[in-house]
Parts: C-alpha cells; structure tokens; sequence
C-alpha cells in the first residue's frame, strides 16, 4: 500500500486558536498537506461524527486520505479511508476485521520491538514519537523525546513505513526524515499557526529538503 505522508496533519481543535478544525483542514490542503488525521480527544462520539462528515467531505474533495484517530465506529460511519490505533485502543488485527483489507490501519509505537509487533498485526504505517518534547499530549516516560536515533532504529526494522510524531516543525523536520522517516506528523505545527496554509508549505518544504521515500 502506497500511503502518501510526508505531511500529516493530525487536527485538534482546541489546540486551533478558536478557529474550527474544517478551516484548519482546508487551509492545510491548500498548502499540500498529503494526509489529515481528526484526533479530537476531548469532543464527544456525537461531535466526532459530524465533524468526521465534513472532514470526510474536504479530503475527498482533495483526494487525500482521512484516518480517524482512536475510533474504528466513527471511521467506519464516516467511511474515512483508515484509523489510527495506539496502546489503548483496539487491537490492529480487530480494526483489520471491522474495516477490511482496503482500510489504512496505522499504530503508534515508540520503540522497535512493538514496532515489529505491529507490523506483524498488519499495520500499514508506523506513528513514532514522541520524538521531541511536546505538550500537546501527555506522554509516558520512556515514550518521551525519543529522538530521531530511535527513528533511524525503527525505519532499519521495519519495512512499512513511518512518521515521526511530537515538537516536529520545519526547523526539525528534514532531521527526521533523513533519519529514514517518510513523513512527519504534525498538530501545533500546523493549527497553531497564524497562517495554517504557509506552516504546512514549509514543513512539506522542510521535508522534501531530507531524503523522502514516500
Ligand atoms: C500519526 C500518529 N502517530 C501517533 C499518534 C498517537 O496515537 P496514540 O498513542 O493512540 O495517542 P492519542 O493520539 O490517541 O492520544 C497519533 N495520533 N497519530
Ligand atoms: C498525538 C501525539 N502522539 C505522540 S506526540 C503527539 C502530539 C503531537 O503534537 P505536536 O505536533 O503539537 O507536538
Ligand atoms: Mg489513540
């Protein structure tokens, strides 16, 4: 499975500045973001849906893949192309049953042996992180600040390919990429920003500056 990634906006909405995710989300294609992510931890299943429909609606527009993060019901009722799956949620091999062979399954990890686990499941791309500091999400110690040696790590045993996740921006980004990463993944890089369509130029910018394989 081809996957486009280099640039992946993962949304949250009140990490926006109070301006809604859908402008978030337009501003960011406008800008060539190659795939969206609506992560949205605090909203309830109710809000997840809607704005999952009108989130649906932009990327078909742009024919870009939209994952929903955490929630394999809400992907399927939104008929997003995948789900994005981390320690707490389902269990890849699950979504695989409920969402079918076609679906993106994507699975965080931190560390090369669960990576190698989840490709076994059968993820399609690895989200590795955190792998600066950030505080968009509290993170376990040891998940923490990875660094990009544990990205070289992975990409070395894994043959899916992965995105770095956690404080990347376009001043890190071509590190992480030429760490053996094919993308980055992004949130306040990109819905924090005061031009939202210009922060996502530059880190796809920052990106194509490294050595791509996406
Ligand atoms: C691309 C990508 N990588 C990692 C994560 C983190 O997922 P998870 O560990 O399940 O944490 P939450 O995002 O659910 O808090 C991600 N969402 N996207
Ligand atoms: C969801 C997630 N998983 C690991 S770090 C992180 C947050 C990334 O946010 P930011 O890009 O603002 O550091
Ligand atoms: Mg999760």
């Amino acid at each position: 499975m081809n996957i486009p990634m280099r640039t992946y906006l993962v949304t949250q909405g009140d990490r926006s500045r109070g301006r809604g995710t859908g402008s978030i989300v337009r501003a960011a294609i406008e800008g060539g973001v190659d795939i969206v992510q609506m992560r949205e931890k605090h909203t309830s299943a109710r809000e997840r849906y809607e704005l999952g429909k009108e989130l649906r609606a932009l990327t078909r527009e742009a024919d870009i893949p939209f994952v929903v993060n955490d929630r394999v019901d809400i992907a399927a009722a939104v008929d997003a192309d995948g789900v994005h799956l981390g320690d707490d949620d389902l269990p890849v091999s699950v979504a695989r049953d409920h969402l079918g062979e076609e679906a993106i399954i994507g699975r965080s990890v931190s560390t090369p042996e669960a990576a190698s686990e989840a490709e076994r499941a059968g993820a399609d791309y690895l989200g590795v992180g955190a792998v600066f500091a950030t505080d968009t999400k509290d993170v376990n110690e040891g998940e923490a600040e990875i660094g990009t040696e544990t990205i070289a790590e992975i990409a070395e045993t894994v043959d899916i390919p992965i995105v770095g996740i956690g404080g990347i921006n376009a001043d890190n980004a071509t590190e992480v990429v030429n760490a053996g990463a094919a993308g980055v993944a992004v949130v306040t890089t990109i819905t924090d920003a005061d031009d939202p369509a210009a922060a996502t130029q530059q880190l796809r910018q920052a990106v194509e500056n490294g050595r791509t394989t996406v």
